[in-house]
C-alpha cells in the first residue's frame, strides 16, 4: 500500500536580519504508512515543525518533494485536505465560547455536518464538558478540544505538532489515551515530540531528526534493536576478580564502583556459570536494553558528529531503500 505521508529530500532555509541564515531542514527524509502511529522526534530547533508547516504548504520549502495521501503537496494539497486533521500552530479559542460552540462555528466554517461535534468531543472525552466557557479549561482540556477541532471532518491523517507541551502527567496521558483510541480507529497519526518515554509508549513508528537530517528510522523496536550491545549489568562480589574471570571466557567488560557491565551476552546463563563455577555468586543480572532516549541521545547529543549524521536506516542491518511514488509532488521556490 502506497505511503500516506512521503517527504524526500525537504530543504528549507531561513534568512533573518537579526539571526542571518538558518538552515532549518537539510534534505530531510520521511515516510509514513497507512495505520501507523508515527512519532517525529528531535531536540528543540532540529526541524520538526518548519517540516509539518512545509508539509502543509504554510511555509515554502526550498527544495524536495512531498506527498500526503498520495497528493503531491503543496500543489494537489487541497485535493486531500478534508481526509486530513492537522495541529500544528497552536489554535486560539474564544474563552467566553464553550467548547461545543467553538466546534459548531469550526462545523459551519468548514462546511462539515453539526452532528460530528457532539461525537468528536465524545471521541476526545469532553462530552461532558461541553456547555462550559473555554476560559474555564485546563491545558489539556483546551488540548483537547483542539484535537477535536481536528477530528470533526473524521481526518484519514491526523498531524498533531508537540501535543503533550505543557500537560501535566495526568494531561499526557489522557492525550496518550486519546492517540491510542484514534489509531485503533483505524487514523493514521503523526505525532512531533521530544518526550521520548511518551513517544516509546504510544508509537509504532518513529524517524528522530537531527541538525534539519533524519538520523534513524523504522519500527520501534527495529530502531531499538540496531542500537542493542546485548549488554548486562551484573552485581557481584569481587568485582575486579568477576571482571578477569569474564575476560578470560572471551566477554568485553567495563568495570565501575560497584557493578560491572558485561557486552556481546546472547545468553546470560554463560555469566552465572562462569562466576558460578569460581564461587562468586552473581547478586543481580539485569539487561541494559536501549529505550528511545538512549538511543536518541547517541544520534542527536553533543555526542553525535555535527557534520555527518548518522544514518541509521542506512547503514544496519534494516537498511531500508525509499520508494518514492510518482506521484510525489516537487517543491522549488524562494524563502517564504
Ligand atoms: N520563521 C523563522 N524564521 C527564522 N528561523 C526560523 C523560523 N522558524 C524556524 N526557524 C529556525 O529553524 C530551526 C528549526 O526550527 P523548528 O521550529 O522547525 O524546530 P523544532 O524541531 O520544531 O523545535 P522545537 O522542538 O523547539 O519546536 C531553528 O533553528 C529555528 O530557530
Amino acid at each position: 500500500m502506497s505511503a500516506v505521508i512521503e517527504i524526500e529530500g525537504l530543504r528549507k532555509t531561513f534568512n533573518s536580519v537579526r539571526h542571518g541564515r538558518q538552515v532549518a531542514v537539510d534534505g530531510f527524509d520521511l515516510t509514513v504508512g497507512p495505520g501507523e502511529v508515527h512519532g517525529f522526534l528531535g531536540p528543540n530547533g532540529s526541524g520538526k515543525t518548519t517540516t509539518l508547516r512545509a508539509l502543509l504548504g504554510l511555509v515554502r520549502a526550498d527544495g524536495g518533494r512531498m506527498s500526503v495521501l498520495g497528493a503531491p503537496s503543496p500543489t494537489r494539497l487541497a485535493q486531500v485536505a478534508g481526509r486530513v486533521g492537522a495541529i500544528v500552530e497552536s489554535p486560539q479559542f474564544f474563552g467566553n465560547f464553550t467548547g461545543y460552540r467553538t466546534l459548531r462555528l469550526l462545523a459551519l466554517a468548514g462546511g462539515v455536518p453539526v452532528s460530528r461535534v457532539d461525537e468528536a468531543l465524545e471521541q476526545v472525552g469532553l462530552h461532558d464538558r461541553g456547555d462550559e466557557r473555554v476560559k474555564g479549561y485546563s491545558l489539556g482540556m483546551k488540548q483537547r478540544l483542539a484535537v477535536a477541532s481536528a477530528l470533526l471532518k473524521n481526518p484519514e491523517l491526523l498531524i498533531l505538532d508537540e501535543p503533550a507541551n505543557g500537560l501535566d502527567p495526568a494531561g499526557i496521558r489522557e492525550m496518550r489515551d486519546l492517540t491510542r483510541s484514534l489509531a485503533d480507529a483505524g487514523v493514521t497519526v503523526l505525532i512531533s515530540s521530544h518526550i521520548l518515554a511518551e513517544i516509546q509508549l504510544i508509537c509504532d513508528h518513529v524517524t528522530i531528526i537531527s541538525r534539519g537530517r533524519r538520523v534513524a528510522s523504522g519500527r520501534v523496536d527495529e530502531v531499538l534493536a540496531g542500537f542493542d550491545r546485548h549488554e548486562f549489568l551484573v552485581r557481584v562480589a569481587e568485582p575486579e576478580r568477576a571482571a578477569e574471570l569474564l575476560r578470560a571466557g572471551g566477554l568485553p567488560v567495563d568495570v565501575y564502583s560497584d557493578h560491572l557491565v558485561v557486552g556481546q551476552v546472547d545468553d546470560p546463563t554463560r555469566i552465572s556459570r562462569l562466576l558460578g563455577e569460581q564461587g562468586l555468586w552473581v547478586r543481580e543480572l539485569t539487561s541494559l536494553r536501549p529505550d528511545l532516549e538512549s538511543v536518541f541521545l547517541e544520534l542527536t547529543g553533543d555526542g553525535a558528529h555535527p557534520e555527518v549524521p548518522r544514518q541509521v536506516d542506512g547503514s544496519g542491518p534494516h537498511h531500508r531503500v525509499m520508494e518514492m511514488d510518482a506521484g510525489v509532488g516537487e517543491v522549488r521556490g524562494d524563502n517564504a
